[in-house]
Parts: structure tokens; C-alpha cells; sequence
């Protein structure tokens, strides 16, 4: 059996108590030998609007696609409260743009929750995904081919598509990579509104002034957790800068660290 096997024997995923949505416990995350992320703890509370910052290769996609299901812990755990149901949007760059679907195939995807995947959709989903459709800024776009969308119109579409998730925690990765300022603009307000609404919100972000200025709380991430907390406290200089010391002292070929045990 191999390391990372037996690691993840301890992955089950047990649930979180009191007014937490999600909690890590000793979390160690990454790709077959190699540890991405090291012994996280900390807890996500109901309701948090989150931002995940950190240097390139830090960690934080790592983390999300754990968060979102798509990533097996290597030990440690993750703990959700029961019956938490998660919206996930990768990266832009991990999305097949040349597939042949139409906006409207696309944003409906977000219905099956609902209706399972063989479900009809229902005169009640057609106004939810013209509404929500709306609520992006892409009325009348529901015919028009993914592969004929800007990347701003196609984030758009994808955060219509969370909104018809209606899920309890929404992870987004890097939203607004290479997106129009007016765009920004609108999916922050989307994101204020989800905010509004109680659900957790936990976002990787590049842009720190963006960060200041939406989310109350980072987690500022150097393979380990540098600081978490208040953004202002987190995003001090002081911790910056020893994320950026980690940053550049990251070794890949490093050997696979062992949980520290009590
Ligand atoms: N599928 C994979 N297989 C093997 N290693 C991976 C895989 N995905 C990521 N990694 C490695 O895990 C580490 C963390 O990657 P991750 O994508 O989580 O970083 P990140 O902080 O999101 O970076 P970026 O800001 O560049 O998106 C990196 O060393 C990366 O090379």
C-alpha cells in the first residue's frame, strides 16, 4: 500500500458542528507523493465571504478542489456540516470551451441538483434560468454558442449557473482572471448578494486591493496557512512577506511530510 493510500484512509469526511460550515483538521492535500498544502486547521464559519491568496503554486486550487469534493485529502480531514450542498467554478482554463453548447445548455446545468441528471426541466426552471440569466447581464443570450462568448461573458454565464445551484457554500477560483472592469463590477455584487443571503463564499483571488476591499476574511496561503483571519491583518506587510519566503524557498522535490501527531 502506498503512502498516499494509506493517508487516505484517514480522508473520511465527518461532519462539522455548531455554526461552522467547514472545518480542516490536520489537512495535508496534493498529487501522489507530493504534499501541496500541509497541515491546515482552521474553520470556515456559516456565512463567511473568504478569500484565498497566496503565490502561484501556494496551494489554494488545491485546497478548493478538496473543498469542492474533487480532491481526496492525503490525511487529515475536512468536516461540512450536514447536508451542506457546494457550488464549485474552476479556473477558466480548465473549462473545454470547444464543446458544442449553447449558453442556455450551459447555465442549466446548474437545475440538476434539483432534477437529477434525467430529470425534465420544469416551467418553474425556465423562468429560474431566464432570471438568472438576467441577474449576469446576458438577456438574450441563451442560443448563442459558448465558443462565440468573451471571457467575461462566459463568466457570466458561469456565475448564472451557480445561481441556479442555490448551493449553501460557493468556491470560486480566480473569478475574475483576465475579466472587464464593468464585469468585475457585477459578479461583486453577485457575490455581495450571496453574502447577503448567508452563504459561505470562499474565493481565490490575485488582486489584492480587490481582496481589501470585498472580503472580510483571507486565508493567505504558502503550502501552509501563513495567516487567517481578518483580511487587513492577514494581508499585513509582515505576512506578505514571509509568504513570499515560502514562496520562494517551495522545493517539489521535498519528501512527503508526516502529520504531526499528538
Ligand atoms: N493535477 C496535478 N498533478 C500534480 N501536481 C499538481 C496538480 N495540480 C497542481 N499540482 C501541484 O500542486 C502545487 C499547488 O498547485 P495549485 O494549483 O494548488 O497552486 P495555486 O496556488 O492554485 O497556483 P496558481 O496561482 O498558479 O493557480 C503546485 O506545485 C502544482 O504544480
Amino acid at each position: 500500500m502506498s503512502q498516499h493510500a494509506r493517508h487516505c484512509d484517514h480522508a473520511a469526511q465527518t461532519e462539522a458542528r455548531d455554526d461552522a460550515a467547514l472545518r480542516f483538521r490536520d489537512l495535508t492535500l496534493g498529487y501522489g507523493d507530493h504534499a501541496a498544502v500541509h497541515h491546515l486547521d482552521g474553520t470556515i464559519a456559516r456565512g463567511a465571504l473568504m478569500a484565498i491568496v497566496g503565490a502561484n503554486g501556494s496551494g489554494k486550487s488545491t485546497l478548493l478542489k478538496a473543498v469542492a469534493g474533487v480532491l481526496r485529502p492525503m490525511s487529515g480531514r475536512i468536516e461540512r456540516s450536514s447536508g451542506l450542498r457546494v457550488a464549485y467554478l474552476a479556473q477558466q482554463s480548465e473549462i473545454d470551451r470547444s464543446f458544442p453548447a449553447r449558453v442556455l445548455d450551459l447555465v442549466s446545468l446548474g437545475i440538476w441538483p434539483k432534477r437529477g441528471l434525467l430529470g425534465r426541466f420544469r416551467g418553474e426552471d425556465r423562468i429560474a434560468i431566464a432570471t438568472a440569466l438576467s441577474a449576469v447581464g446576458l438577456e438574450g443570450f441563451s442560443d448563442r454558442p459558448i465558443d462565440s462568448l468573451s471571457g467575461g461573458q462566459l463568466q457570466r454565464a458561469l456565475f448564472a449557473r451557480v445561481l441556479l445551484q442555490d448551493a449553501d457554500v460557493i468556491l470560486l477560483d480566480e473569478p475574475f482572471n483576465a475579466i472587464d472592469a464593468k464585469t468585475v463590477r457585477d459578479l461583486v455584487s453577485l457575490i455581495h448578494r450571496w453574502h447577503g443571503e448567508r452563504r459561505t463564499v470562499v474565493a481565490v483571488m490575485h488582486d489584492l486591493a480587490l481582496v481589501r476591499e470585498t472580503f472580510p476574511e483571507t486565508l493567505l496561503l504558502a503550502r501552509r496557512a501563513v495567516a487567517w483571519g481578518e483580511t487587513a491583518k492577514s494581508l499585513s506587510a509582515e505576512n506578505l512577506l514571509k509568504a513570499r519566503n515560502f514562496a520562494e524557498a517551495f522545493d517539489d522535490s521535498a519528501p512527503w511530510c508526516e502529520p504531526q501527531r499528538a
